[in-house]
């Protein structure tokens, strides 16, 4: 009598592993990859999971980036809605697993050979001595160029702060267009420019706000002035449609990205022939040079009703063949060490330049409250880049948000 463990899932499917082991049920996958450019290939991929399991409906949902973290956290604590596994932003991940909402992975299959996995992207699945998720996508920014309107200019990629000005004020007054587009509506875009004058938003070690010490306060006045200067445009709103078209356009020479971009940004009639794009590290500011460290994991939810089938399509998900796929289609990059290894990933431009930036870049507090230091750091990064408020001042508004949110913190 083959024994069948079912149990009604939170939609009613039921999900469970016969006593042959055959996985069976309903798999429900939240995923936050931009659509028209990531998701169809993830979605692709998460559906191949019923070839090697027939009896697993794999249930894609997609759920903008924004929307996600909320949407997850009401859902679990309602007990009601909340997915099998979640694409889970490497800042989420502490916060869920802090509040209960992740199935903890340890000794489960949905982890396997986790020694293969990129010291600094583990980092953020880890959590209290457990490990809540597994690392699908590891990310940093960079500059991204357009070498036809850098050859009509005669300039070469800039290295450092003055030289973003000198290179931008060139490309203005022989091409007319704007050198950078500096995204003004996401504070992850002013990071580089936080590390480059050798500052950062907090130090862990010493539990010290730091967002408000004279670095802070300098790399506010070197992005407010980067926009005075006429060296790069903003926007308050919209930024992510205003960067791409800027810059798939050709109206703007350069934009600081990740690798998330580089798909949408090849479909632009600038980079139809791809060689056009180039990429080169973020400027070094005079207190150093960084970009910071960004991804994704895929997590499952604590209250899933098919944890077997969850944590066998999680190990799918991550596995070096999957992230060798991505790879290969959208030029992410993978969070294995194996996967570099493989000529179709090594042979892509894209990854080869941000595997060094990745290894070196700077490392995020995985602490809880980890996501929530970007909300205050937006108000007022905006706010200094359209002159609503001072440099001194943004810097320091943000420093007293932080230290509400981080009661104990200096
Ligand atoms: C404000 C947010 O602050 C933080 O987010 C940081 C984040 O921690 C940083 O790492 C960085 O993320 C990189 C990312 O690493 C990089 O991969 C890429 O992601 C691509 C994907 O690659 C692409 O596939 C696709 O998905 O699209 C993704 C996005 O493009 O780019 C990201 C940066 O965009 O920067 C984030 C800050 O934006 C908080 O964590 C919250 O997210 C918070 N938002 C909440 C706010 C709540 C209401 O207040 C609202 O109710 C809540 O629902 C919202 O969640």
């Amino acid at each position: 009598l083959a024994l069948t463990a079912t149990a009604c899932g939170g939609d009613g499917a039921e999900g469970g592993k016969s006593a042959s082991g055959k996985l069976s049920g309903t798999v429900t996958w939240w995923d936050t990859s931009t659509v028209g450019s990531e998701d169809k290939v993830f979605k692709k991929l998460a559906e191949g999971f019923t070839a090697l399991h027939p009896d697993v409906k794999v249930n894609y949902v997609n759920v903008p980036f924004g929307e996600a973290q909320n949407k997850f956290k009401n859902a679990a604590q309602s007990g009601s809605g909340a997915p099998d596994v979640i694409r889970s932003e490497v800042a989420w991940t502490p916060e869920f697993a802090d509040l209960g909402y992740l199935a903890p992975l340890d000794g489960t299959p949905a982890l396997t050979s986790d020694e293969d996995f990129l010291p600094q992207a583990a980092a953020s699945t880890e959590y209290d001595g457990k490990t809540y998720a597994v690392p699908q996508v590891i990310d940093s920014m960079g500059i991204f160029y357009n070498k036809r309107v850098f050859q009509e200019a005669g300039v070469r990629p800039p290295a450092s702060i003055a030289e973003l000005k000198s290179v931008a004020k060139k490309i203005k007054d022989k091409t007319g267009k704007t050198g950078l587009y500096l995204r003004g509506d996401d504070a992850y875009w002013f990071l580089s420019f936080l590390y480059g004058e050798g500052g950062n938003l907090v130090d862990v070690e010493k539990k010290q706000i730091t967002v408000d010490n004279p670095a802070g306060v300098k790399a506010m006045e070197v992005v407010e002035d980067l926009v005075d200067s006429g060296a790069a445009k903003t926007d308050a709103t919209d930024g992510w449609n205003n960067m791409q078209t800027a810059f798939k356009d050709g109206k703007v020479a350069m934009m600081i990205n990740g690798p998330w971009a580089v798909t949408d940004t090849y479909a632009g009639k600038e980079f139809a022939d791809r060689s056009n794009l180039g990429i080169v590290p973020v400027p070094a500011g005079s207190g150093g040079q960084g970009a910071p460290q960004g991804g994704h994991n895929l997590a499952v939810y604590a209250g899933s009703e098919n944890l077997d089938a969850s944590y066998a399509f999680v190990e799918y998900m991550t596995s070096a063949e999957s992230q060798a796929t991505v790879a290969e289609d959208l030029s992410l990059l993978p969070t294995r060490s194996s996967v570099y290894d493989e000529p179709s990933v090594s042979g892509n431009e894209m990854v080869a330049f941000f595997k060094p930036v990745v290894d070196k870049a700077v490392e995020r507090p995985w602490i809880p409250e980890g996501g929530s230091l970007f909300a205050p750091l937006l108000t007022e990064y905006t706010k200094v880049l359209t002159g609503q408020t001072t440099p001194q001042k943004g810097a320091e508004a943000v420093g007293e948000a932080y230290r509400k949110l981080l009661k104990d913190w200096k």
